[in-house]
């Protein structure tokens, strides 16, 4: 493994950890009064139907929406009131569930993009060319090629980011997260649109962003399967308020999941779908 690559150092406990985050838009409770510890280096997902507040959760997080109340810490510094620049300086990194590339930039310059919060030089010495500017730069590549070959796209990487299939966006976007070395990722709906080839790539990609980087992941899913056979802890929100958590055993045959689930039309589908199809996959 790169130097630029080494796997943190390993350290027990929660990395992050939220509590009481609530959210309200107008009248609505999107998110009411959410805890969630997060174990360092493990995979965690955070699942619920259609506008059970995941997403608006994940935007508390990331500095995007300032809670309304509640508490999030990142190995004990308090990160509510940071903007998300902030937040991904002090180590949370970012998916979202519409890829975000640069459609103008070759996937290799998308991730020297993503690598900027953590580059020393400002402005002047980029314009006078200094060395600690060119350091950087060099750096940079470096940086980026390793990331490209980590997630699976170095033969890609003078490609522009649209023209790749849609799969290796969705991975270059995870590279691009982690140019800049985040100690937690936060993924929204990363299996959204891919064919289950590209979801059974995807899940080892995930994995060894644990198991080789020991970057923790918190997932938002809609894939059943991918979550079941991923995750070793499972929190359930529905209409903004948690209504379970546990293991993925656990939660596959708890009554209020399964209910929240198939008592509304599109996600009930979705959920009866793939926990029929379960057998031929879930192994959790
Ligand atoms: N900026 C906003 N202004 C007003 N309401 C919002 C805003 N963002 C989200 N909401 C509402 O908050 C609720 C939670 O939305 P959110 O997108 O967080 O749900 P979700 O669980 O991520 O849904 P999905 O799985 O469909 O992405 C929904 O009722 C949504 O309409």
């Amino acid at each position: 493994m790169s130097a630029l690559l080494s796997k943190a150092p390993a350290q027990s406990g929660s990395v992050l950890s939220v509590k009481g985050l609530t959210k309200t838009f107008g009248g609505l409770l999107a998110v009411n009064a959410v805890d969630l510890e997060v174990p360092r280096a493990t995979i965690v997902s955070v699942i619920g139907p259609n506008g059970a507040g995941k997403t608006t959760f994940f935007n508390m997080i990331t500095g995007i929406y300032e809670p309304d109340t509640g508490s999030i810490e990142l190995d004990g510094v308090d990160l509510v009131g940071l903007r998300p620049d902030q937040v991904t300086s002090a180590g949370i990194a970012r998916t979202f569930q519409n890829i975000r590339l640069f459609a103008s930039m070759t996937a290799e310059e998308n991730i020297m993009v993503g690598r900027h919060p953590r580059l020393k030089a400002g402005y002047l010495d980029a314009l006078l060319r200094t060395r600690k500017f060119r350091e950087d730069e060099a750096g940079a590549h470096e940086a980026a090629a390793v990331l490209l070959d980590f997630v699976g796209l170095k033969r890609q990487a003078q490609e522009l980011s649209t023209s790749l299939p849609y799969g290796d966006q969705r991975r270059l976007e995870i590279a691009r997260a982690l140019a800049t070395n985040p100690k937690v990722i936060l993924l929204d709906e990363p299996a959204a649109g891919m064919n289950p080839r590209e979801t059974e790539n995807l899940k080892a990609l995930i994995r060894a962003v644990r198991d080789e980087l020991g970057v923790t992941v918190v997932l938002i899913e809609h894939d059943m399967r991918l979550v079941m056979t991923l995750s070793e802890h499972i929190t359930v929100l529905d209409y903004g308020t948690k209504i379970a958590e546990g293991l993925p055993h656990v939660i596959r045959s708890n009554p209020k999941v399964m209910e929240a689930y198939l008592g509304r039309g599109a996600a009930a589908g979705e959920y009866g779908k793939q926990e029929a199809g379960k057998e031929g996959g879930a192994s959790a």
